[in-house]
């Protein structure tokens, strides 16, 4: 019940809506039936001469409806009370319509809300706590708990529509007969009682479906991420035995969720018709009921007993999907609450240089930078080498702004960039990095990455600062022709230029290599390297790079290692010496 406050905290008009939508189809049906003794009267007494077998049979009920019939001028004849009956049935028809559409949009809704709120929430993350976040639960959430938990809220908003339904035909029986309603109702509730564990059972399997899912998408990422080494080793029956136990443990979960369901509704019909037989017996042995009357009341209380379990079986799919609502909500807010702090509000104007002053990072205990201090003067090329694991990447991340150093300073021109509106200065910075991920979409798309504010003339010069337009023009449909999956119909060189024109295009003042370079050939390598050297003075770029053909392109280069930076002299990039720069005295 809780999920369903919830939901309605978080979407009252539209609940309110739908459930006055569905209170008013459970109203009209109960005008429909209301008739449905009336008219037995009315055919027992026209046939009969007035008189049931047990006497006097008008009850309460009929008497109310011979009042309205009074009241609006009308004879309470079969004719009138028909078409009154079958005109309850219509409008009922009409409005579970109207409620049922309202339903299926807000079911959508509340999944469409619950992914954007989950995508916004992990992009808005510091980068620490995003590079240790399990891609596969991500997907998990976006794809599976997301329609779970909107089912979840589907089947509650029935369940609450069940409930008023109850209290529409309660309240009708109870017109009609109401020490007879009350017995039906105990009953109902009692029936409810003896099969709630099957409720709980449910809940339960739910609840492990969720987990397993969780566990199971994450490690099924990372497999198929790293497939071809393990099948280049023989080794993907290793992978394929760990997810065949997983896979297999969520199936056993499936199955008593299986189970609780269809034991709820073996259960429920052969406890009712116990009822219904006792009932029958009692009101005509015992209470001497005439038949007419027993037939509409059983009509009526069995009817009672069957809203409340379809209810109950409601209820029990709305819990089996319930635990998919709270894993999610707990990733938006364990999310929300590792949100990046964007820094001040401070715009960089980037005229002068970047500087690293006095820098040291670590990573827990593991200090990667010591009082590092470094320059990259404006519209120059730099260069960072060394060896792998020295923290070239860690000086990138600290000059996005995607990691903040424990001491020392960054420094955009003299404005630290702790005060610095980061998204405003990530807006200068042009990325490109070691994968090409390029989308299975025209150039134009993974240029632009759907971004529309873009012309195809901004597209186009992206693409010739690149040294891109010369093979995207003579490709079929140009900027239109589709690249294929992850730009299979590219060389690798291609690729990686449509990635730098994707950097462009924005017209970045900073552009940063990240190995950009290092999966390409000599001379894919050659070419982009004259392409940066084109670029470099309009542009500042910073490449880290493990080639000696990006340190020959260079205007200055920094070495990285032991925490600490040296400077290399144009002179000295072919040995890859340097004097220290940075280095502690
Ligand atoms: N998120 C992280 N959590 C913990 N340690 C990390 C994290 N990221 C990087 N490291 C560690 O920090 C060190 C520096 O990493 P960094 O990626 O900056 O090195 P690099 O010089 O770019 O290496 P490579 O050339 O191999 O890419 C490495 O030892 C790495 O294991």
């Amino acid at each position: 019940m809780r999920l369903i406050f919830t939901f309605f905290k978080a979407y009252p008009t539209q609940s309110i809506i739908t459930l006055g939508a569905m209170l008013l189809a459970g109203l009209a049906e109960g005008f429909g039936l209301s008739m449905l003794l009336p008219l037995l009267g009315v055919v027992i007494n026209t046939t009969s001469g007035g008189e049931g077998p047990g006497g006097s049979t008008q009850s309460n009920l009929e008497r109310y409806v011979a009042g309205f019939f009074d009241t609006v001028g009308l004879s309470p004849t079969i004719g009138v009370l028909l078409t009154f009956f079958v005109g309850g049935i219509v409008l009922t028809a009409l409005l579970s319509l109207l409620a049922n559409k309202k339903v299926g949009y807000m079911v959508a809704q509340v999944a469409t809300d619950l992914r954007l709120a989950l995508i916004r929430a992990l992009f808005a993350t510091r980068w620490e706590y995003y590079v240790h976040q399990p891609i596969g639960m991500y997907t998990n959430a976006y794809a599976t708990e997301a329609n779970r938990s909107a089912d979840a809220y589907l089947y509650g908003i029935r369940v609450i529509a069940l409930l008023l339904r109850t209290t529409v035909y309660a309240v009708v029986a109870l017109l009609m007969a109401w020490k007879e309603t009350l017995i039906a109702l105990g009953a109902g509730f009692f029936i409810l009682y003896i099969l709630r564990r099957l409720v709980t059972k449910a809940k339960k399997a739910g609840q492990r479906q969720t987990n397993l899912l969780n566990g199971l998408l994450a490690l099924l990422t990372d497999t198929l991420q790293s497939i071809k080494p393990l099948k280049a080793m023989a080794r993907e029956d290793m992978a394929d035995l760990v997810l065949q136990k997983e896979t297999n443990k969520l199936n056993r979960v499936l199955q008593k969720q299986v189970f609780s369901k269809e034991a709820l509704k073996a259960l429920q019909e052969p406890l009712i018709t116990i009822f219904f037989a006792f009932g029958l017996y009692v009101a005509m042995i015992w209470w001497q009921i005439p038949l007419a009357t027993v037939i509409t009341m059983a009509f009526m209380l069995v009817k009672i007993i069957k809203t409340l379990q379809s209810a109950q079986k409601e209820h029990q799919t709305m819990v089996i999907a319930e635990s998919a609502y709270w894993s999610l909500v707990s990733k938006i807010r364990e999310n929300e609450g590792a949100h990046e702090a964007i820094g001040g509000t401070v715009v960089p104007c980037f005229d002068r240089a970047i500087r690293l002053d006095k820098v040291s990072f670590s990573y827990g205990v593991k200090q990667i930078l010591r009082d590092m201090s470094l320059e990259f003067p404006r519209g120059t090329f730099s260069a960072i080498i060394g060896p792998s694991g020295a923290g070239k990447t860690t000086i990138v991340d600290l000059i996005t702004g995607l990691l903040s150093p424990q001491s020392g300073q960054v420094w955009i021109d003299d404005l630290d960039l702790a005060a610095v509106d980061l998204r405003a200065w990530r807006r200068m910075i042009g990325y490109v990095p070691q994968e090409t991920l390029l989308l299975h979409d025209t150039v134009l798309m993974n240029v632009t990455l759907g971004d529309a504010k873009y012309s195809a003339l901004e597209v186009e010069d992206a693409l010739r600062a690149a040294g891109a337009w010369g093979f995207v023009s003579e490709m079929p449909d140009g900027i239109d022709t589709v690249v294929g999956e992850r730009g299979s119909r590219l060389s690798g060189g291609q690729r990686q230029r449509i990635t730098i024109a994707r950097a462009l295009v924005h017209k970045p003042r900073l552009l940063i290599l990240d190995e950009a370079t290092s999966a390409l050939d000599p001379a894919s390598e050659a070419a982009i390297c004259a392409t940066l050297r084109q670029l470099r003075g309009t542009l500042t770029i910073l490449a880290i790079s493990h080639q000696t053909a990006i340190l020959e392109a260079a205007d200055r280069a920094y070495r990285l290692e032991g925490g600490y930076a040296h400077f290399i002299e144009k002179n000295d990039f072919a040995r890859g010496e340097g004097e220290g720069f940075g280095a502690p005295a």
